[in-house]
């Protein structure tokens, strides 16, 4: 009778041990002492191994916090650790009064160029010299973007490229220039802005559509799997080269590419770095439809025109009821791919695709 809430008790425990990680600020000492010993309560239970020398300074403040817990059952120290983390999140989630994120309106920079006109806004990658791979920069202007669009009067939001490419996926020279921290600072901060990323894609609440001009690669790809309807022009192709870079999926595909195409197509691309052709990611329902190259702007501009004229409270809510049940899940899988990409970050594997890329030795 127990065994489902126990189980989803676990899991949540489960989650929230991920999302400690993606925190954005310390936590502090004190709270950090109160997790340690939370988690020790609910994973080994009550303290019952010899306390630390005096002069074993660390250990014996931690051996303290968990001995201080007594006979705390493990379920109830699974729960208050689950309560402690949500707050912490819930509190470095909020905008911070200097800087907050919505109030970024317009991007930063040329390489991102966004406009609204005939129902639709537009939010354009810009760096077609680079096959539009996305810089740190772009990261943030895309969230900020996604933000605006989110609450302005356009029924309808794009994502396209420029230039030959729709995108070459993460800029990975981003992974070169290491903050004060060193490279687990940069592992830490890459996965919360993948993170936040994400989480724009997954909640936002109008119809989003992705014109596809081209070749996609990376996060390019799976991002493709939380948006509402794909376009895309016969010369594109859809890669997800992860293997290849040492690295894992993300943007939700680890769960959307498989419900979309079957576990096996999805791990052929997700595993092996398959490279799609637009026919063969329409036949496996990542992309809605394909056109002919010269006819590609033309159709699907006038198409979007047409729908855009559709009521726009109706599109949403259409949109709610075919989305909202999957939302939960969704964060639950980005954080978590999210925490996987942080250690990946950190891999030879990883470090050495990069470097090969850069040295030129590689391209895929
Ligand atoms: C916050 C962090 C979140 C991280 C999320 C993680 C995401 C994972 C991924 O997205 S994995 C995918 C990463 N992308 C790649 O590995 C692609 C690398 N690029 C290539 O293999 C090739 O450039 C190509 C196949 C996309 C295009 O080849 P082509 O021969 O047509 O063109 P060039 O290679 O000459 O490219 C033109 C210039 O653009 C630069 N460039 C292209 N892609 C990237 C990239 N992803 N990162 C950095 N730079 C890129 C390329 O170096 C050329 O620059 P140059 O003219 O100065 O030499």
């Amino acid at each position: 009778v127990g065994g489902p809430a126990m189980q989803t008790s676990q899991k949540d425990f489960n989650n929230a041990v991920s999302q400690l990680k993606l925190l954005k600020e310390d936590p502090g000492n004190e709270v950090k002492l109160k997790l340690y010993a939370l988690y020790k309560q609910a994973t080994e239970g009550p303290c019952n191994v010899p306390k630390p020398g005096m002069l074993d300074f660390i250990n014996k403040t931690k051996w303290d916090a968990w001995n201080a817990l007594g006979s705390l059952s493990k379920e109830a120290a699974r729960q208050n650790y689950v309560d402690l983390v949500s707050k912490l999140s819930a509190s470095s989630e909020s905008p911070s009064p200097e800087a907050p994120a919505a109030d970024r309106k317009q991007p930063e920079s040329d390489s991102l160029v966004v406009t609204s006109g005939d129902g639709i806004t537009t939010i354009r990658l810009n760096r077609p010299t680079k096959k539009n791979a996305l810089t740190t920069q772009m990261y943030h202007d895309i969230i900020a973007a996604l933000q605006a669009a989110s609450k302005d009067e356009s029924p309808i939001t794009v994502l396209t490229g420029s230039g030959d490419y729709f995108c070459s996926g993460n800029d990975l020279t981003n992974f070169t220039s290491l903050p004060a921290g060193g490279p687990e600072e940069m592992a830490r901060s890459s996965a919360v802005l993948l993170r936040d990323f994400v989480n724009c894609f997954i909640d936002f609440p109008k119809p989003l559509v992705a014109v596809v001009n081209g070749p996609a690669v990376g996060i390019s790809v799976t991002i493709l799997g939380l948006f509402d309807v794909v376009y895309a022009t016969d010369r594109a192709t859809f890669h997800t080269p992860f293997s290849h870079l040492g690295q894992s999926p993300e943007g939700c595909s680890s769960y959307t590419f498989p419900k979309i195409m079957g576990s096996s197509k999805a791990a052929e691309m997700l595993l092996f770095g398959k490279k799609l052709t637009a026919q063969e990611a329409c036949a496996q329902g990542l992309v809605t439809e394909v056109f002919p190259d010269s006819t590609f702007q033309k159709e699907v501009w006038a198409r979007l025109k047409a729908y855009s004229k559709l009521p726009p409270n109706a599109m949403r809510i259409s949109k709610q009821i075919i989305r909202d049940r999957e939302k939960e899940k969704l964060h639950a899988v980005n954080a978590e791919e999210s925490n996987v990409l942080r250690e990946r970050w950190l891999s030879d594997e990883c470090m050495n695709a990069i470097a090969s890329f850069l040295s030129r030795k590689s391209k895929l």
